[in-house]
């Protein structure tokens, strides 16, 4: 059996012993601060180590096999990454990361629960205790709203900017997780040109947009002859890159074959052209992406736990927009600002009601749907709230229908919305994936890949 529980009565922090007494960081408005969540301990009862306990340090906590874990519990029944609880709004919140023999919580199979001081939990064979504590964790919080391109005001926001700031002031490898849309690849471009490298090159490669058998080629270079068609030698990705940075792009979707010898340059900084007899050093620093919980894809053997820790010195979650709707107003005002939206334009898209609906919205792709939504809107010279998305088509092409306009601009503009509209929903129906959508669409890769770029679906 699986479900999610929720103690009774959360949602507003209780006074029991057992509750949350403060999810939120605090000092939300002021520079330099950092918020308070309740601290938490896991104690083993029936395991390797009984009596063995592991306090929280962060809002956030992992058990596993793995030597990335908090509580590193090292039992052939536990998985690598077993479960996590995170401390939010409503109390600790437990999610088992898809382990192999589950997380049972006082006696019942859970994927996603509220826990309660005192709960047991049973990991294969081993069974722990979870109880809160009476102190709690301090939060590093950026005292800035912005971060490159990226803006907000939010506490899980500026804590992402924290992490982004340590993440550019050194040269670590970086990992960015975050739901499609949330900013990723922005983040990633501004801890480079935030970096001492941010003179060098910065170069993208997407390892889900690209065949595998290419990738390796895309990302190593090749010599000539290595394989039928390579007529001439290529410098692959990380050669171009030499000096900067390389942001690997959906990372989650890097083959298993290429998984060893992106690890090999992780741990040698060194590369070899397919085709190549020799390895050459490379001096770039990696950050990569992925809408996965990688931790998940390690569990069930799909990606290597080794290049997981190579790739996760600086583990950066970007969180869904609905769950930081304190945002909204900046990154709306942003998004309207840099569509050249005049001052009437954005004093009538930033009413406390509009803002108010935009705050509501569920989002699920995030900013960047966000964002479209507010340039239909610019288009329409309308507020509409989000779920007027479901307006009638005929309503829609009317208020396309400008007599006034030439037929030429018209027909123009039209298309236009038809373009943004279809690459969106073929987009989202392949879940992000260009090469599946391009052959579902029965459209040429490059030419789908430049479409989204003109629509500014894509980088
Ligand atoms: N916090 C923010 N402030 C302002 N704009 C933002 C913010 N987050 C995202 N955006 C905008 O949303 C759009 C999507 O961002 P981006 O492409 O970086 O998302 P992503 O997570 O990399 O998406 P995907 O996983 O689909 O590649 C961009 O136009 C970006 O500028």
């Amino acid at each position: 059996m699986s479900h999610t529980e929720r103690p009774q009565g959360a949602g507003r922090p209780a006074e029991g012993p057992d509750s949350v007494q403060q999810t939120r960081p605090t000092g939300t408005g002021r520079p330099g601060t950092s918020g308070a969540v309740r601290r938490f301990r896991f104690t083993v009862l029936e395991g390797p180590q009984p009596g063995q306990s592991k306090d929280s340090n962060a809002d956030t906590f992992s058990i596993g096999s793995h030597g990335l874990n908090d509580f590193v519990i090292e039992e052939p029944t536990v998985s690598r990454f077993h479960c996590e609880v995170k401390v939010d709004h409503d109390g600790a919140r437990l999610r088992d990361l898809d382990s192999r023999n589950g997380t049972v919580l006082d006696g019942v199979h859970v994927r996603d629960a509220y826990l309660r001081g005192g709960s047991i939990l049973r990991l294969g064979r081993v069974s722990v205790r979870f109880d809160f504590s009476p102190e709690t964790n301090r939060l590093l919080i950026s005292d800035r709203t912005t971060f490159g391109e990226l803006v907000g005001s939010s506490p899980v926001t500026r804590a992402s900017f924290a992490l982004m700031e340590r993440a550019a002031a050194s040269d670590a490898t970086v990992l960015l997780e975050g739901e499609t849309g949330t900013g990723k690849s922005r983040a990633a471009f501004a801890i480079h040109q935030a970096s001492a490298r941010a003179s060098g090159p910065f170069l993208t490669v997407d390892c889900g947009a690209i065949p595998g058998n290419l990738l390796e080629s895309e990302l190593f270079g090749h010599e000539k002859g290595s394989f039928t068609g390579a007529i001439q030698r290529r410098v692959g990705a990380f050669e171009e890159a030499d000096g900067g940075t390389i942001f690997l792009d959906e990372i989650g979707e890097l083959p298993a074959e290429l998984q060893p010898k992106l690890l090999r340059v992780l741990e040698n900084k060194e590369i070899r052209r397919l085709g190549a007899n020799g390895y050459q050093p490379v001096n770039v620093r990696v950050i990569a992406a992925t809408h996965r919980d990688l931790r998940a894809e390690v569990n069930a053997a799909r990606f290597r736990s080794d290049l997981f820790f190579r790739l996760a010195v600086v583990r950066i979650i970007i969180p869904a927009l609905r769950e930081r709707p304190e945002d909204i107003p900046l990154i709306a005002e942003r998004i309207l600002m840099a569509f050249g939206a005049g001052s009437e334009q954005l004093a009538a898209l930033s009413t406390p009601e509009f803002i108010a609906q935009l705050q509501h919205a569920a989002w699920p792709g995030n900013v960047r749907e966000l964002r479209n939504h507010l340039e239909r809107c610019l288009v329409f010279q309308d507020a509409m709230p989000p779920d007027a998305e479901e307006v009638s088509a005929q309503a829609v092409l009317r208020s396309l229908v400008d007599p006034k306009q030439p037929y030429a601009e018209a027909r123009r503009r039209a298309l236009e919305v038809f373009e943004r509209e279809y690459l969106d929903a073929l987009l989202k129906l392949h879940g992000g994936k260009v090469s599946q959508a391009a052959t579902a669409a029965d459209m040429d890769r490059v030419y789908l890949y430049r479409l989204l770029r003109r629509h500014r679906l894509r980088t």
